[in-house]
């Protein structure tokens, strides 16, 4: 899974990676790629300097990052432009970066400042946006940077409104408080990301089956985040008493929203006790989840055995 991580200037995206590199997590940098193809001789250099000359070279030969933020600071056609140059070779070097990581981490965090402006959200499962209140966002970054408040405004208001990404994001981390605070939630977040995503559900046949499962494998199931249908969910809160996010009933279109997760790529496994023997009303829906967890290729078990083989086996990695 890749967590696409930006936020707006001062907002404290970079403590959040930082806090998230602690923690062990697979960090892409955006920035530190777009800083690296401007180097002399990198693509990014060719470009830039062919678009806006050599008098933005210092005599090292490398881009005067000073003058170039002279020529397009203000100037959103040329702003435009020099985007236009850098953007395709930085996303293709994110891209070359996830591939080699792939292999390696189970989770990786893009850690882009404009990772919607750059369109780079497109390369990720989930957003995670960094947010501050723009007063405190104002302060921080006069503070940060030694600004007047006019200069700290005109560089918040180059940017896309910090609400605007918060509205697009999976999740919001609020970093109007304390930095323990801020710590506080990534780890939250970052454990839940690390949770297998289990959905249960059994036919009426085979409901004590799957609260039997249930109890027998307590444990493990306590460290996952289960969701269920609706009938299913709730005995397994009341009679097991895990935590289980619960959909509508099955035949009401629980199973559809089931294979909804599954289609967004949002579960790891499906443990579905089916009743083998007795017609349902809502066969289609059944079918059509089945079919999906094909799809995607998520690991689905109809019956006791396999699921005792796919929670092991899911649990183990
Ligand atoms: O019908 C079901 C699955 O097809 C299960 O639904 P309930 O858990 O609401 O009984």
């Amino acid at each position: 899974m890749i967590i696409g991580l930006t936020g707006g200037i001062a907002s404290g995206k970079s403590t959040v990676s930082n806090i998230l590199k602690e923690l062990g997590a697979c960090i892409i940098d955006a920035d530190r790629i777009a800083h690296k193809i401007l180097k002399k001789g990198q693509p990014g250099w060719r470009g830039v300097v062919g678009y806006f000359g050599t008098d933005i070279i210092d005599d090292k030969g490398e881009i005067d990052r000073k003058k170039l933020g002279k020529l397009v600071f203000n100037k959103p056609e040329e702003r435009k432009k020099l985007e236009k140059i850098t953007h395709p070779i930085i996303i293709s070097q994110i891209k070359d970066e996830i591939v080699s990581l792939k292999n390696k981490c189970n989770l990786i965090i893009l850690d882009a400042p404009l990772l919607f402006e750059a369109n780079l959200d497109r390369l990720v499962d989930r957003v995670w946006v960094v947010y501050v209140d723009r007063d405190i966002q104002l302060r921080r970054l006069q503070e940060r940077d030694g600004l007047s408040r006019e200069e700290a405004i005109l560089r918040i208001e180059t940017q896309m409104p910090l609400k605007e990404k918060a509205r697009l994001a999976d999740i919001v981390i609020d970093n109007n408080g304390s930095i323990k605070k801020l710590k506080k939630q990534v780890i939250k977040h970052w454990r839940e990301l690390k949770m297998k995503r289990i959905a249960l559900i059994a036919h009426d046949e085979k409901k004590d089956d799957i609260i039997e499962f249930a109890r027998k494998h307590y444990d493990l199931l306590k460290k996952c985040k289960l969701i269920a249908t609706g009938t299913t969910g709730k005995m397994i809160i009341d009679k097991v008493g895990l935590e289980v996010e619960r959909m509508l009933s099955g035949p009401l279109g629980g199973d559809q929203m089931i294979g909804s997760r599954v289609a967004q790529e949002k579960l790891d496994g499906v443990i579905f006790l089916r009743d083998p023997l007795t017609a349902q009303p809502h066969e289609p829906d059944i079918t059509a989840l089945l079919r999906v967890c094909d799809v995607h290729n998520v690991p689905l078990a109809t019956n006791l055995a396999t699921a005792d083989l796919i929670l092991h086996k899911l649990l183990e990695e």
